[in-house]
């Protein structure tokens, strides 16, 4: 599992270094590993170093600094640097000094002979020529989107770009993306991700990330934002051990669909069988149809008779009457851990008196897409993670807020993001899938917050495997899936995980 930095505790972790280690050592060591990286992919997409053109973007403040001592270490590997300065009155000094003495050749972006769009004459043919452009126009202290003048650089590149800290144009807390923004082949930071590498378009503007150790990383606090790799959940997903048995390793309770909307029923059980070798039970008025598409499922029609279970995932398609919302108080009378989607989140929503029967020694998740999210506790807004973090606390639950990166908050404040970079998952009965994933990793006893982790990231593996996978033909380019396709993908994503 990785963590991630707010900007303000790196901030705080680089005070820390500056106490033993000088500014400008710590900076040059920064833009050491920026030119390292940087001349690899110039190597690999250019086919050297040496003679190649690279370009500088250069901001105001630190980013850009780091730029500019990069542009020394292509000089000094043979490399032709033009430096394009945003605010020349602002490039860092030393940094720009140093370009200088290296024979690097520094221009104003703005002029002279500006064109139409504010770009001066020999930026312009600067980046046409560019080989590799090197994003150092902000990094830590972005805010807002880009202004005009780095806009319009940006949207010129056309060479590869290694982005130095963060693309820019990158929220670095929320990875929101407001406007034109760097899309980066490769982003080289310092000491730890930040947000903006993980969260959002952020993950996917960013390109492969390489964490550089500056001397930053000893002086992070413990993280309280996390990123799940395939390994990580490769290893925590419950498999049976030689002493189980179908009851030791978890009977979950599936309480989905209705007559109007049987096919919840079917994808949330279906998912639920195909997640762990435990035992799944189904309650409900699709008990027939769930039968006959998957036989191992104990079906019943009424939760009250459903049979003993170690977790509840309870909702999509079970209606926002009062049979639903009975069924809901249910299970969460029952002491088990619940998986409350869909309609239960709904219910919730419009009877808060429904909280009253929970017990609260058992987890609750819920997993709100943002329009049930908004019912439940008002607008998403932009920064996610904090929305997500604000309601878990409030309600003491687990929830796991889905859309293009699924966030996982804990009560406790502890975040998992699964930044996604297709959105093939979008898709009508997904998150019923999603469901009976998280019910039957509760069952098997994983945590809750990771059991939403590690179900989130099995998920878009499975839809990633439905749209590219042998079931479409290895296509590279991919295919509109259902929900169907993806519940079938998910023994190839659970095998692909296990194996990575
Ligand atoms: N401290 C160190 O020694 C080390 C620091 N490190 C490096 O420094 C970076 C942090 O440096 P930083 O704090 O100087 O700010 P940074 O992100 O470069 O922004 C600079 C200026 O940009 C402007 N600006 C803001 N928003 C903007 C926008 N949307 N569009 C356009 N411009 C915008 C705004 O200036 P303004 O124009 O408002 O005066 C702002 O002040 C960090 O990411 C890492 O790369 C590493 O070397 C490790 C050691
Ligand atoms: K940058």
């Amino acid at each position: 599992m990785q963590g991630a930095w707010t900007p303000d505790q790196v901030r705080d972790a680089e005070r820390s270094v500056f106490t033993s280690t000088p500014e400008p050592v710590v900076m040059r060591r920064a833009a050491f590993a920026v030119a390292v990286h940087g001349a690899r992919l110039l190597a690999e997409t250019a086919g050297a170093v040496a003679g190649r053109h690279v370009v500088l973007l250069v901001g105001a403040g630190g980013n850009g600094g780091d730029a500019l001592w990069a542009g020394v270490e292509f000089r000094r590997r043979g490399a032709g640097v033009t430096a394009l300065l945003l605010s020349p009155d602002k490039a860092h000094p030393a940094g720009s000094a140093a370009l200088r003495r290296a024979g690097g050749v520094l221009v104003d972006a703005a002029g002279p002979g500006a064109d139409t769009a504010g770009v001066g004459a020999a930026a312009a043919g600067a980046l046409e020529r560019a080989d590799l452009v090197v994003d150092g126009i902000v990094g830590l202290s972005a805010r807002g989107s880009l202004r005009p003048l780095a806009a319009e650089l940006v949207s010129r590149v056309a060479a590869p770009v290694v982005a130095v800290d963060l693309p820019s144009g990158v929220d670095p807390i929320t990875g929101a993306v407001d406007g034109p923004a760097v899309d980066a082949d490769l982003t080289v930071t310092f000491g730890g991700r930040k947000p903006g590498h993980v969260l959002g378009t952020g993950s996917v503007r960013s390109g492969a990330v390489v964490v550089a150790g500056i001397g930053v990383a000893e002086h992070l606090p413990e993280p309280d934002l996390f990123v799940l790799d395939a390994a990580d959940v490769g290893a925590g997903w419950p498999v049976p051990r030689p002493q189980d048995d179908k009851y030791s390793q978890g009977v979950v309770g599936v309480a989905a669909g209705s007559a109007t909307y049987p096919g919840a029923a079917v994808l949330a059980t279906g998912s639920a069988v195909q997640a762990t070798s435990g035992m799944v039970r189904y309650a409900g008025s699709a008990a027939d149809l769930v039968r006959s598409h998957w036989p191992e499922v104990v079906a019943t029609g009424s939760i009250t008779d459903a049979g003993r279970v170690q977790a509840w995932a309870v909702g999509p398609g079970i209606g926002t009457g009062a049979s639903g919302r009975e069924v809901l108080r249910h299970a969460l009378e029952s002491g088990r851990p619940v998986c409350a989607d869909a309609d239960s989140i709904t219910l919730l929503a419009e009877d808060p008196t429904l909280w009253d029967a929970r017990d609260p020694d058992a987890a609750v998740v819920l997993t709100p897409h943002a329009g049930e999210f908004q019912r439940l506790a008002g607008e998403v807004g932009a920064d996610r993670v904090a929305a997500a973090r604000e309601v878990a606390r409030r309600f003491d639950v687990v929830l796991l807020l889905k859309g293009n990166t699924t966030v996982v908050a804990a009560p406790d404040g502890r975040v998992l993001v699964n930044p996604s970079v297709h959105a093939w998952p979008a898709t009508a009965g997904s998150g019923d899938v999603l469901t009976g994933l998280i019910g039957a990793l509760l069952a098997a006893g994983i945590d809750p917050w990771l059991a939403c982790g590690y179900a989130a990231h099995a998920h878009a593996l499975a839809a990633e495997l439905a749209a590219f996978g042998p079931e479409a033909g290895d296509d590279p380019v991919g295919a509109p899936i259902g929900a169907s396709a993806l519940l079938r993908s998910v023994p190839a994503a659970i095998r692909a995980l296990r194996a990575s």
